[in-house]
């Protein structure tokens, strides 16, 4: 009797799964597939006839099943932000099941399809335009001694000289162009054309920054107009300078050298607009002596002296002004998004503080775009953020060497809770920790009214 219960239910079963605009996935303890909807098969472009019977562990990693670990743990997982392949990004329900007796039967998943969210949400960064001011100054409001000097300088050489060329140099994604915009929008009144010397060939290149006469073509519309003619009183920023060819660096030499260049019908164009270039390191000075060939990557030696050098320091060697940064951004994906803004958890702060970071503004700005987005009303801890950045040890917390006094009030005090938190209450060990004397910490304490 019960059976062909069972048996009518079917039907209604299956037609209940096709109707669930999530993609829902079923399997049995050995993770074989038992059920894969409608929804499924569009998310995965897997079909139900050619799943269905099989190991799931053959259509992906092992590692990024979902399933196998609720079923490993025993704990079912709830929203939780997954990315089962490099290219879907799911929220996922996932329930290890089991039967009458308390046995483990298997498992199911329920998956929402966020790929188009988190691929707009993308594009709507990267198209974003740098803007003209404040929104993005906090990135270099700074307490690194070395590009505060920097940044000093930079003024002062353009108060005096607005049109000096300059080469910012640091790794990917420091913010290199932001700098150059900064400076841009503080100095100039033209255009900002940004050119990639990675994206074009030669010849192509050339005719992009120098332009080309109309002898050349039959028409005299077909004329070509060069970057460096038309972003006059502008600027022109040069991205991977040390990607352009040689022939080309020798001309832009000349030009910056003449302050102008002789266009291919022969026209004198002034050099109106200033030139900013970026590299993301600066080549061997002695290579070229020593292996008697030309430095790789080959940069003008003449050229390269022609431009005052902006040092922007990675992220990992401005630690102080990494929380800082991440607040930023987790404040902006806010507000771009429409979604509240997340607060961190003390150790969170300080783990970001501590970690690498080796893609830099790029990397802080896409790890706080997913956390506002993935994130709830409660503390984010460890396990919200990517394990990479999780410390190994409560040391790698503490290591995070934060200096206080240049945290924003917030968070010193989350700094100094943790502190308290981490030496079991014990003033004098909290205060070694960090870095201050006992008096200043008491000061502190009664300041944030910690401990009353
Ligand atoms: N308006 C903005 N405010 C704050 N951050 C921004 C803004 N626009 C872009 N960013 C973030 O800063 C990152 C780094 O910026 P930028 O492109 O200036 O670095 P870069 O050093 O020039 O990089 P690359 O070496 O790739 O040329 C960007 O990838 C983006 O995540």
């Amino acid at each position: 009797m019960l059976d062909e219960r069972q048996n009518q239910r079917h039907p209604f079963y299956d037609s209940l799964l096709d109707a669930i605009p999530e993609a829902v996935t079923v399997v049995d303890r050995s993770g074989t597939v038992l059920n894969w909807n409608h929804a499924a098969e569009q998310l995965y472009g897997i079909a139900e006839e050619d799943i269905v019977g099989q190991p799931i562990a053959q259509f992906f990693q092992r590692a990024s099943l979902m399933l196998l670990q609720v079923m490993d743990n025993g704990l079912p997982v709830y929203g939780v932000y997954h990315q089962p392949r490099p290219d879907k990004h799911v929220y996922i329900n996932a329930v290890p099941v089991t039967d009458h007796h308390g046995e483990l039967v298997g498992a199911i998943s329920i998956e929402q399809d966020i790929t188009d969210v988190v691929r707009l949400n993308d594009e709507r960064f990267h198209q974003q335009d740098l803007g003209t001011g404040e929104e993005w100054q906090p990135i270099f409001d700074t307490a690194n001694r070395d590009l505060k000097e920097t940044l000093t300088f930079l003024e002062k050489l353009e108060a005096l000289d607005p049109a000096s060329s300059l080469l910012m140099v640091g790794e990917n994604g420091v913010g290199k162009a932001i700098l150059a915009r900064f400076v841009h929008s503080e100095h100039r009144s033209g255009s900002f054309v940004s050119l990639d010397c990675r994206a074009l060939t030669e010849g192509l290149l050339d005719i992009e920054l120098f332009g080309q006469g109309a002898s050349y073509f039959a028409q005299e519309s077909t004329k070509k107009v060069g970057k460096l003619e038309l972003a006059a009183e502008g600027t022109v920023y040069l991205r991977h300078i040390d990607k352009m060819p040689i022939v080309t660096q020798v001309k832009l030499a000349q030009a910056i050298r003449d302050g102008g260049f002789t266009t291919t019908d022969g026209k004198f164009t002034k050099l109106c607009c200033q030139v900013i270039a970026s590299i993301d390191s600066l080549p061997d000075a002695d290579s070229a002596s020593v292996h008697g060939e030309p430095p790789s990557p080959p940069l003008d030696r003449e050229l390269l002296y022609l431009f005052q050098q902006i040092a922007i320091p990675p992220l990992r060697e401005r630690r102080e002004d990494i929380p800082g940064i991440c607040h930023f951004y987790l404040r902006l994906a806010s507000k771009r998004l429409g979604m509240p803004t997340p607060t961190l958890k003390p150790e969170v702060t300080a783990a970001f503080a501590a970690y690498t970071w080796p893609g830099n503004l790029t990397e802080v700005q896409r790890t706080m775009e997913r956390l506002v987005i993935t994130g709830g009303e409660a503390p984010l801890g460890f396990s919200d953020i990517p394990a990479a950045m999780r410390p190994k040890t409560v040391k790698d917390v503490t290591d995070a060497a934060v200096p206080l006094g240049t945290l924003s009030e917030e968070l010193e005090r989350e700094r100094i809770e943790l502190a308290i938190a981490q030496t079991g209450g014990n003033k004098a060990k909290a205060a070694r920790l960090l870095g201050i004397s006992r008096g200043a910490l008491y000061y502190k304490l009664r300041q944030y009214g910690i401990g009353d």
